[in-house]
Parts: structure tokens; sequence; C-alpha cells
């Protein structure tokens, strides 16, 4: 089996890896980049593994940056962008299940590709395209299976946020893990309550934005991953609606928490903080579970709180929820708001205060009044008719 390399993203690296060859060792392109190339679908992050030991690798290039060297990785800038380059390696005692205790280098390829988690994910390919599967990769991949590599219980063991991925996987790719994998996953699953919260975060997002986001979130509850997730150990039914909502991919993760606050009712700040999300993603679900509870009918105001950003993430979740729902009307009655934001306000604290309004807490919450009365068409956005409804 040969994979064309023509891609920018690996063409760019063959002379890296001709290098290394040239010096007496060996070069393979490996992970996900090799998955997914030869699926046909868009590469990003082209990992390189070698035999070559790390002061080996700098030896034979001018321009190395030690970007994570403990673990065998040196970027090679020698060829313009910048490659990482990965000594083979085995890890041994992972005491902790997320991390081995020690890493240690070795020569052979075979040796570093048992120890990586699916088969997909198990493929090498050398600098003229050959490709190197050891563990029926390329079957697994035409099967669109998702099969650990060996022994399927020490792989979890290794890193437990393996069986995140194997459904974040089932998500992204459309693929179906196989059933002893599948198995290990729903007896290793208490295992996952020693991996940070943000890498399973990651992998959580990435399985609510997939293809196949029902596939995901079916093996997330049947594997009983879900109960080692934050706030979630006891929201079967609501992980059960959650996969079984319809309609398209979901452009953004946005989406999907918006219906976990909605289906599981845990207030969003709680629900977001568990799983220590960005303020900005928290304050967007936050709008948009506001809405989507109002729907179809929201209010004025809840449509404007909502704002640009929110209102496409509340319609797509109501559609999720009932794939024949109406968006049209919702967005028109947005676009219909007299004001979409404070700004737009025909008044501002400076006007009242120059209109002789006294400086103090009353100012804001006539401000606010006032804001309320002209989203609600009860005021025109006028600067004299809100002067006047001010008493100034
Ligand atoms: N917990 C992990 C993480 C990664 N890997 C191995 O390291 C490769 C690169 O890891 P990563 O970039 O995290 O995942 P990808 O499979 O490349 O997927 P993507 O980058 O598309 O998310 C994987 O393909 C797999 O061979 C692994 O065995 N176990
Ligand atoms: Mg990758």
């Amino acid at each position: 089996m040969q994979l064309d390399l023509s891609h920018p993203e690996f063409k760019a690296a063959i002379p890296i890896m001709k290098a290394i060859e040239a010096a007496g060792y060996e070069a393979y392109f490996v992970g996900g980049s090799v998955r997914d190339a030869l699926l046909g679908l868009p590469i990003h992050d082209v990992d390189i593994a070698s035999s070559a030991y790390p002061a080996e690798i700098k030896q034979i290039f001018q321009r190395t940056v030690d970007t994570g060297i403990q673990h065998g990785t040196v970027m090679v800038l020698d060829h313009g962008t910048g490659y990482e380059v990965t000594t083979f390696r085995t890890e041994s005692g992972y005491q902790d299940f997320r991390r081995p205790d020690q890493v240690t280098f070795v020569r052979s390829l075979a040796e570093d590709l048992k120890r990586r988690d699916f088969t997909v994910n198990a493929l090498a390919v050398r600098h003229d395209g050959t490709v190197i599967d050891l563990f029926g990769g390329l079957d697994d991949l035409t099967a669109k299976q998702l099969k650990a590599v060996g022994n399927p219980h020490e792989r979890f063991h290794e890193d437990a946020l393996r069986m995140m991925r194997g459904v974040r996987f089932e998500s992204q790719l459309g693929f179906q893990l196989e059933s002893a994998t599948k198995a290990a996953i729903a007896e290793n699953a208490p295992l996952l309550a020693h991996v940070s919260v943000e890498r399973i975060a990651a992998e959580f997002t990435r399985l609510l934005t997939g293809i196949a986001r029902q596939a995901g979130l079916t093996d997330f509850l049947a594997t009983g991953l879900y109960r080692y997730a934050p706030l979630l150990d006891d929201q079967e039914a609501a992980i059960t609606k959650l996969a079984a909502a319809s309609g398209p991919q979901w452009a953004e993760p946005a989406v999907g928490w918006t219906l976990l606050a909605h289906l599981t009712q845990v207030p969003v700040v709680a629900l977001m903080r568990a799983w220590k999300q960005a303020n900005a993603m928290t304050e967007l679900v936050k709008r948009a579970t506001v809405l989507l509870g109002q729907l179809p009918t929201p209010s004025a105001w809840a449509l404007y709180q909502a704002g640009a950003a929110a209102l496409p993430v509340a319609l797509a979740a109501a559609q999720a929820l009932q794939p024949d729902f109406d968006a049209a009307p919702v967005a028109q009655a947005y676009q219909m708001l007299p004001i979409q934001a404070k700004s737009a306000l025909a008044i501002d604290g400076k006007t009242l205060i120059a209109h002789g309004f006294a400086p103090g807490p009353k100012l804001g919450q006539v401000l606010n009044q006032l804001e309320q009365a002209v989203v609600a068409g009860e005021l025109a956005n006028d600067q004299a008719a809100l002067l006047k409804a001010a008493g100034v």
C-alpha cells in the first residue's frame, strides 16, 4: 500500500526524513495525519517518528528546538516550517493511569507502534509513501473500526484518556468501536476518574462537533464513561436525549453544551465551571440556554440578550430537539428588534447627565428601563423621546 505524499504538509517534511535516513536512522510519518490522509480527510499536525535519539537528531540538523525533549520530541526547523520528530518510545509503569513513569527510547518501529492506542493510529509511512501496517490498521480503516492495538485493557491502563478518544473518534470519523475494545472501555471506565478534566473536556468537545455525534454519545453512555465525567454521573436520561438529538453536525460545541445544560437542568455556570470551560464559552452557553428555554416564542428581551452569537446556537439546539422546529420566524424577530445592542440605544449616561440627571445608581436603573422599553417596542429609539421618558 502506498500513500500519496503530494500534500504540501507531507511534501515539505520529506527532506527532513531523507536527512535522517542518510545519517543511518529510520523516519516515518505516524499518527493522525497518516490516518486522515488515508481516509481522504484534510490533515494537520504531521508527526514524524524516528529511531534516532534526540541528541542524534540535533546532530543531523542545524536548527532544532527542544520542544519536549524529555519525551523524545525535538522540533526541526532546517527546512522551513518546523516539524516535530519524536524518538521511537516504549513507556512503562503507568502507576497513575495517565502518564508513563518513564519513557524508554527504542530503535524499533514495531516497539513504538505497539504502544499506540488504536490500529488506525498505528500506521507508519516512509518518505516514499510505503505504508507499514503491523496491526491491521488498513483493514480497520476500511471497516471503519476502532480497535485497540494488542490488549485493550493494557492500552487503557497506560492512558485512560484513550477511552474518551475512542468515543471521540467514533463521532469525528463515523467509525465504530470494535466489540472487545468497547467491552474493555466499559470495564475500565472508572479509570477515567484519574484523568484531568481539561483532557476529558477536549475530547468531549470534539465528540460534540463530530459528524456522527449520535454514535459517540451513545457509546459514551453505553460504556458508562459518562459516570466519570464532571456532573454527569447521574444524568443518564439527559445524555440519552442528547444522543437522540437529530439534525446536522453542530458547527460549534456551544450547541452541545447548551443542550446538555437544558436537558440536565444543571445551572449553566456550574456545569461549565465543572468542565473547566473558558468564560467566553460559559457566557455564550448561558445566553443560548436562556433563549432555548423560551423558544419558539421568546420575548424580545430574551432575543436581545442572546445576541447575534448565541442566537444561532439556541436555534441549532432547538432544531436538534425538534427536527421540524422552524427557526426562520425567530431569526426574523431578531432582525426586527428595534436595537440589537446597547451601543445602538439613542441615549447614554453622559447624555442624561448633560441634561441634568444626577449621577448615581438611579441613573443606571433608568438607562436599563429605557433599554428594555426600546427593545420591547414601547418607546421609540429617539433621543428626545427617551429624555422625556427619563423625566429630564
Ligand atoms: N492517548 C494517546 C494519544 C496519542 N496516541 C498516539 O499518538 C498519535 C498522535 O496523537 P494525537 O495528535 O493526540 O492524536 P491523533 O490521532 O493525531 O488525532 P488528532 O490529532 O487528529 O486529534 C495518535 O495517532 C496515536 O498513535 C496514543 O497512542 N495515545
Ligand atoms: Mg495529531
